[in-house]
């Protein structure tokens, strides 16, 4: 299969690495990364080590591909969306962390858009070099009812060709519901206390503040029309927070690095829709408020200003 992977940063350069295994893939990213990976290939440390040679640019203005992986911020969706739109791709896929992604692509593109969450963890250490941190999965499906569900079985194979374990799901809103029940509770709260996941997973004021957004989270889910019990999210966000304990947040480590953060796709997303629904949602607004507050102050920046 013909890839092209937009936005060659921690994940997408490890997902578009390991499928470069198997696949035709192309990294579209930013210097001096892109230009490490066309002069000395791509080099993956951590749960393996492998050395791949995808083709990479930093432009993907007009490309075609049999797909088109979308590993951006979320702030940056719209662009990759906007140049998606130019080129000619037979299904565009978003790995994407947060909500809105899809429907960005899906107003822009003119293809099955597939929706999928990526358990893996990955960070790219220096220009060529990402480091493997977690082995995780992928879970993919169509986004809207018109998507086609055979896109994402062919996805689904070409990634199992290369040894990557995938499942495809036809409940793939209700599978990102859960995801941003999750994102909503460990990400702000390990950002504004500055502690790893684990934190949550101790019986204390954070433990509870986590599990009431992520509470929060399932009802404002429900009024959205998906069913997410409060069970299940609270269960969900514990989980993570045990099986992570280790790890520091992507929210918490963008603060500590004085970048901007993805809190309008994950509590402010939530609030959204509260707001459209008639629901209330105060701790996901209290959340995204201090975030927000804190980016203001801070004078973010995004990793291409760097
Ligand atoms: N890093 C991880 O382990 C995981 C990340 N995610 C999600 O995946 C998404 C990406 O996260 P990361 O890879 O950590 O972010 P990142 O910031 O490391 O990578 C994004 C890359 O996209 C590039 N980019 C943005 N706009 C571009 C454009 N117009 N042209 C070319 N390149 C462009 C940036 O330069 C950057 O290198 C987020 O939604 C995140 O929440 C999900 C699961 C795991
Ligand atoms: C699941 C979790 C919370 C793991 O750290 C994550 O997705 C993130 O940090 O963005």
């Amino acid at each position: 299969m013909d890839i092209l992977v937009f936005g060659a940063g921690s994940l997408g350069s490890l997902v578009g690495g390991l499928l470069a295994r198997t696949h035709d893939v192309t990294l579209v990213g930013r210097d001096p990364h892109i230009a490490a990976v066309r002069r000395d290939g791509l080099r993956i440390t951590g749960v393996e080590t492998l050395d791949v040679s995808p083709a990479a640019t930093t432009d993907a203005t007009g490309a075609s591909a049999d797909l088109a992986v979308v590993a951006v911020k979320a702030y940056d969706t719209e662009t990759a969306a906007t140049v998606l739109a130019n080129g000619d791709y037979d299904a565009v896929l978003s790995l994407q962390n947060g909500m809105g992604n899809e429907d960005v692509l899906a107003a822009h593109v003119d293809a099955p858009v597939l929706a999928g969450t990526a358990t893996c963890g990955a960070r790219l250490a220096d220009p060529g070099h990402v480091e493997w941190t977690g082995r995780g999965t992928i879970t993919l499906g169509p986004w809207r009812p018109a998507d086609d569900a055979e896109a994402a079985e062919r996805v689904a194979a070409a990634f199992r060709a290369a040894d990557l374990p995938t499942e495809v799901a036809a409940d793939m809103r209700r599978r990102l519901w859960e995801k941003l029940a999750i994102n909503a509770a460990i990400n702000p709260v390990t950002a504004l206390a500055r502690v790893a996941n684990g934190a949550l997973a101790e019986p204390g004021p954070l433990a509870d503040l986590a599990r009431a957004a992520a509470v929060e989270t399932a009802t404002v889910a429900r009024a959205d029309g998906v069913d997410l019990a409060d069970e299940t999210a609270k269960d969900a966000v514990a989980t993570v927070a045990r099986e992570t304990a280790r790890n520091r947040s992507s929210m918490h480590r963008d603060v500590t690095r004085g970048r901007r953060t993805e809190i309008d796709a994950i509590n402010g997303y939530v609030v959204d829709r509260a707001r459209a629904t008639g629901a209330s949602a105060p701790i996901n607004r209290t959340l995204a408020a201090l975030i927000r507050g804190w980016e203001t102050g801070a004078g973010v920046s995004t990793p291409e200003h760097e």
